[in-house]
């Protein structure tokens, strides 16, 4: 398998490649060159499999020979054994046709740990192979900065640099990412919103004078890695409700766009979907582009559901690219004009096939906590901010097939807003009961790219 960049400029690469690249060097961001399929009689086979048996065959048409069997099969096992469930991905039943896809069993407690903690074994096995050394820099609104921490710790061959959004993540988000003691660990808090640091991050990896002299690599969903370990619980949850001899639904809390992405791949891939639900909070870019085809970035307004306080959703870079039949250059045109002038408008053409496959919804601050209140007293169950999200458009969007909800964090990252909104305050796993008391380390930092590369290359030299 080869992979193209969606800006039709870059060069072709392997998987292996491709996952230690991070983003294109035009720009763009790295897809397979075509979408490989599963038989009928290979998504039925799936059926009663191990969730860690069920990703070596859906990731493997991607991976190709980067690892052989066995190596790709312990990888996968190490990546999956610090998981708190037996099914690593389990499904709750909500109401009679309405499921919860939990997300929120690996070390970090938020779904990113399900790629990260993949990821991180895919770069170790890689960068031993190669005596390598890399700068893995990441962007994150709370949730991808400590899985990507959790899972690069400690590792001689990386340092690790996480750029969050200062006073823009939960409390518990923060800590996780400011308290871990290792030397190869830099979290910076840097001024701006999510958007300023992923547009630092893609601006770094512009730098081809920075990006190359610190070999920069990327563990956000720029890395096709991390959308492609996704694509497996897709799979699994819809084959535990009867797939492929029934379809399912699923609604997934979005910011990013990687999550909703790794389903559409799972649909193109042979998985009987029916519609693939967007659910938003306040910051809406995707819920209104769904709607008129009008792209148009406004400012970030922050939410209790920090984690989707987003307006430049990446990946959606990644379906425009599908959505016009794979032209570069209609791709780079749009995006370009997107950071250059806040918007693009989807041609008639390309806003009729998104609306084939997705539906969408917002969700204010105040339905979102009434949305936390009415699950928890008709189900019980302690819904975190980003999941309510999903819940309450999953219910909406309901029609015939079983809708799954993916429940993208645990509530006790969001103690403050959980509590606030339906009384219940949600604890903390034991092995993480002394994070408030850890000492921090964090450094302060301006959203500007010369002030970001600077410290980077400071603390390298160091
Ligand atoms: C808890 C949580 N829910 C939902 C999302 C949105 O996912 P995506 O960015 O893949 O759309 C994120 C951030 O990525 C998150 O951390
Ligand atoms: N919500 C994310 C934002 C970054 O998304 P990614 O999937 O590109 O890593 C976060 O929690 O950081």
């Amino acid at each position: 398998m080869k992979y193209i960049s969606t800006r039709g400029q870059a060069p072709e690469l392997t998987f292996e490649e491709a996952m230690l690249t991070g983003l294109a060097r035009d720009g763009g961001l790295y897809v397979p060159e075509s979408w490989p399929t599963l038989s009928e009689d290979q998504i039925a086979g799936f059926a009663g499999k191990s969730y860690e048996d069920v990703a070596f065959e859906v990731m493997k048409p991607f991976v190709g020979d980067t690892f052989g069997d066995a190596e790709f099969r312990e990888i996968i096992a190490k990546a999956y054994s610090s998981f708190g469930h037996d099914a690593r991905c389990p499904l709750v039943q909500l109401d009679s046709n309405h499921y919860l896809l939990e997300l929120f069993h690996g070390p970090t407690l938020a779904f990113k740990d399900v790629a990260m903690q993949l990821i991180g074994q895919m770069f170790e096995a890689a960068l031993k192979r190669s005596g390598n050394r890399v700068t893995i820099v990441g962007a994150t609104s709370g949730d991808t900065g400590s899985a990507a921490i959790e899972a690069f710790r400690g590792l001689d061959a990386v340092d690790v640099f996480i750029m969050y959004p200062h006073g823009r993540v939960s409390e518990v988000q923060r800590r996780q990412m400011t308290t871990p003691v290792e030397d190869n660990v830099h979290a910076l808090a840097v001024d701006g919103d999510f958007d300023t640091c992923q547009a630092l991050l893609k601006d770094m990896f512009n730098d081809f004078d920075f990006r190359d002299s610190v070999q920069l690599a990327g563990v956000n969903s720029i890395n096709w890695a991390r959308v492609l370990a996704q694509v497996v619980y897709y799979f699994t949850s819809a084959v535990s409700l009867g797939a492929p001899h029934r379809k399912v639904s699923f609604t997934v809390p979005t910011g990013n766009f990687g999550d909703i992405f790794a389903g559409y791949v799972a649909k193109r891939m042979g998985l009987p979907i029916d519609r693939l639900v967007i659910a938003t909070n306040q910051n809406d870019i995707l819920h209104r582009t769904l709607q008129s085809g009008d792209h148009s970035k406004t400012g970030v307004v922050p939410s209790i559901s920090p984690s989707m306080d987003i307006q430049v959703s990446s990946n959606y870079e990644r379906l425009v690219f599908d959505l016009y039949d794979r032209e570069g250059e209609a791709v780079a045109q749009l995006f370009e004009a997107l950071k250059d002038v806040g918007s693009f408008k989807l041609s008639q053409g390309a806003l009729g096939r998104m609306a084939d496959e997705f539906d969408s919804g917002r969700v204010s601050e105040d339905e979102t906590s009434a949305a936390i209140k009415d699950y928890y007293e008709r189900t019980g169950e302690v819904l975190c901010p980003h999941s309510a999200i999903g819940a309450k458009i999953g219910d909406e969007m309901q029609g015939d097939v079983p809708m799954i909800t993916l429940a993208t964090a645990h509530p006790a990252k969001f103690p403050a807003a959980v509590e606030a909104a339906c009384g219940e305050h949600p604890a903390l796993p034991p092995r993480m009961a002394d994070l408030f008391e850890r000492d921090e380390r964090v450094t302060r930092v301006a959203g500007d790219l010369a002030a970001v590369e600077a410290v980077i290359r400071e603390r390298i030299a160091g």
